[in-house]
């Protein structure tokens, strides 16, 4: 295993957390699998691993369950999404960027140019009912990632007010979105901030464990 020490595979501490690791494919904001990914896995430092446990359990206990969509972001993976982002292309689809030019991507705050997500704790995660099937969406299918929930392609059974990765203001962690999607991005967001992760006012789905050094970004290949 070419993990670093203390860096763990989350199915390894949580098998009972649903992942669906968009970069490793090409449903996500790019169209294409990301370098780096090289298996749809998630790696985590084991402090965000076993903060990760203790959310889920606390979720469980009230009949929900976490999924993760992102973990440790290997550098290069970012170095890709700044190439991608500098390709400003005014054809581009927009299902993941409806109002925002992808040039405006980063200076907007929806893409870091160093995430925390490199140094293992940071994490992109949903919330589904325990009882809910597992679906891993393939494609957009609508026009829009902030497009009313019956029309989105179906990451959950709960509606979160956008989908994962959509790049609008809708997803800020306050926006004016349904009293359904406002009680789930609530209840999801308690569940991580008592566990210590920090939520992010633009993006309902990114929280960063509070607590441990940062560390350096780390580059090693997902696999
Ligand atoms: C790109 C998105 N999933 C995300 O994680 N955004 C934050 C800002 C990041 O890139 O660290
Ligand atoms: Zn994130």
């Amino acid at each position: 295993e070419d993990m670093p020490d203390g860096w763990v595979r989350l199915d390894e501490v949580a098998p009972g957390i649903v992942q669906d690791i968009r970069y490793a494919r090409a449903f996500n904001f790019t169209g294409a699998p990301v370098p780096g990914y090289g298996a749809p896995v998630c790696v985590l430092r084991r402090e965000a691993a076993v903060a990760l446990t203790r959310v889920e359990a606390r979720l469980r206990a009230d009949g929900f369950r976490l999924t993760v969509f992102d973990c440790y972001r290997p550098a290069r993976a970012v170095a890709a999404f700044m190439d991608w982002v500098a390709a400003d292309d005014p054809r581009d689809e927009v299902y993941f960027h409806p109002d925002v030019a992808r040039g405006a991507l980063v200076a907007e705050g929806y893409i870091a140019r160093r995430s925390s997500h490199s140094v293992g704790l940071a994490v992109d995660v949903g919330l589904d009912r325990a009882d809910a099937p597992v679906s891993r969406p393939e494609t957009a299918g609508v026009a829009r990632c902030d497009a009313p929930f019956a029309e989105r392609p179906r990451e959950s059974m709960l509606d979160m007010g956008t989908a994962f990765d959509c790049f609008s203001p809708r997803s800020a962690a306050d926006a004016a979105v349904s009293a359904a999607a406002r009680a789930h991005r609530a209840r999801l967001a308690a569940a991580m901030e008592a566990e210590g992760f920090a939520g992010y006012a633009a993006e309902w789905w990114h929280f960063r464990l509070t607590g441990p050094e940062a560390g350096a970004a780390m580059d090693f290949p997902l696999r």
